[in-house]
C-alpha cells in the first residue's frame, strides 16, 4: 500500500455524473461553500484532459455513476472511500451534504468486482483525504473536522493491529465550513519524498516524517491557496499538479520529478479539490 506507485486502477467520477449540468451547479455551489461558480462545460473538458494524463501511465479508470443522492462534491471521489490491504473501506463523510456518497461508491465497486472490506458507521466519520498509506504497514490519518476519533477507532479495527496508524491532529485553520484534510498539507511523491506545506503541519507529524527518512519539498506560502500542495503521483516521481504553481513545480523538478500540469479552473479551484481529491486510487504498482 502506498500513494506513489505506478497507478494501475483507480476510480473517478466525471462532471457529467457529479455536476450533471449547469443548473445543478448553479443550485448547489454556494451551499457547498465553493469559492466561485464552476463552469460545467469547462469542467467536463478539464476532467477529460486530466484522465488522459492518468491513462498515459497505463492506468484503468473505473468511472462511478450518477445518483440523485449526490451533490457535485461527488466529483472528489477520494473522500468517500479508503483502501487497505484487505480491500476498500467505505467512509462516513464529515461534511453532511456528502453523506450519500460512500453507499454509491460501494454499489459501483461491487458491480466492478472490487472487494469491499467494510465501512465507517454511526457517529464515526472519516474522509479519504485524511488518509495516507506510507507503506504496507503504516498509514497516517489526520484528525480533522471531517475525520473524528470514533472514525479513527473503527478504521483501526478494520485494518487490524499489525498496521501502525499515525494520528495527527490538524489545526482549526479556517474552521468547520472549510475543507482542510491531511492531504491539504502533504502529497506523497515517492517512497522517500513528500510535498508538504509546513506552516500548517503539526510539529510531531513533521518530525515523524523526518525520522522515517523522508525528504520534504516545501510549498511556498504564495502557492498554498492555489492548490500547490495537492499533487497526485501517477508513478514514482511522476506527478500531476494544477496550473499556477510555478515555484512548487520548479522545486519538485529539482527533486527529480516529472511534472504534468493540468488546467483545473472548474474542477479544482472553486471547490478546493485538487488532483488527489479527484481520484480514488485502488491499485498501484
Ligand atoms: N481530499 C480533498 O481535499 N477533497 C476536496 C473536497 C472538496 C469538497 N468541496 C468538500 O468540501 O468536501
Amino acid at each position: 500500500m502506498n500513494e506513489f506507485g505506478r497507478l494501475k486502477r483507480l476510480a473517478m467520477r466525471r462532471p457529467q455524473e457529479a455536476m450533471r449540468n449547469q443548473a445543478k451547479v448553479d443550485a448547489e455551489w454556494r451551499d457547498l461553500n465553493y469559492h466561485t461558480r464552476p463552469d460545467f462545460d469547462l469542467a467536463a473538458r478539464e476532467h477529460d484532459r486530466f484522465a488522459e494524463v492518468i491513462k498515459s501511465v497505463g492506468a484503468e479508470i473505473v468511472y462511478l455513476p450518477e445518483h440523485d443522492s449526490l451533490t457535485m462534491d461527488s466529483l472528489y471521489v477520494r473522500d468517500a472511500a479508503a483502501v487497505c490491504p484487505k480491500g476498500v473501506i467505505l467512509c462516513n463523510m464529515g461534511k453532511p451534504a456528502r453523506r450519500g456518497e460512500p453507499a454509491i461508491h460501494g454499489q459501483a465497486f461491487e458491480k466492478a468486482g472490487i472487494p469491499v472490506l467494510g465501512g465507517i458507521t454511526g457517529e464515526g466519520s472519516i474522509e479519504g483525504g485524511d488518509l495516507i498509506w506510507l507503506d504496507e504497514k503504516t498509514v497516517a490519518i489526520g484528525r480533522t473536522y471531517r475525520t473524528n476519533d470514533e472514525g479513527i477507532r473503527q478504521f483501526k479495527n478494520l485494518v487490524g493491529a499489525d498496521v501502525h496508524v499515525e494520528v495527527s491532529a490538524l489545526p482549526h485553520y479556517k474552521g468547520q465550513s472549510d475543507v482542510f484534510h491531511l492531504m491539504s498539507i502533504i502529497s506523497p511523491l515517492d517512497k522517500d519524498l513528500q510535498l508538504v506545506y509546513s506552516p500548517l503541519m503539526p510539529i510531531p507529524f513533521r518530525e515523524w516524517l523526518l525520522a522515517k527518512g523522508m525528504n520534504l519539498v516545501e510549498v511556498p506560502d504564495s502557492e498554498f491557496a492555489s492548490m500547490g500542495c495537492n499533487v497526485l503521483a501517477i508513478a514514482p516521481r511522476e506527478v500531476v499538479m494544477v496550473k499556477g504553481n510555478p515555484e512548487t513545480k520548479k522545486r519538485m523538478e529539482a527533486a527529480g520529478c516529472k511534472v504534468h500540469v493540468i488546467e483545473a479552473d472548474a474542477i479544482s479551484v472553486p471547490g478546493e479539490g485538487g488532483p488527489t481529491c479527484l481520484t480514488r486510487p485502488l491499485i498501484r504498482g
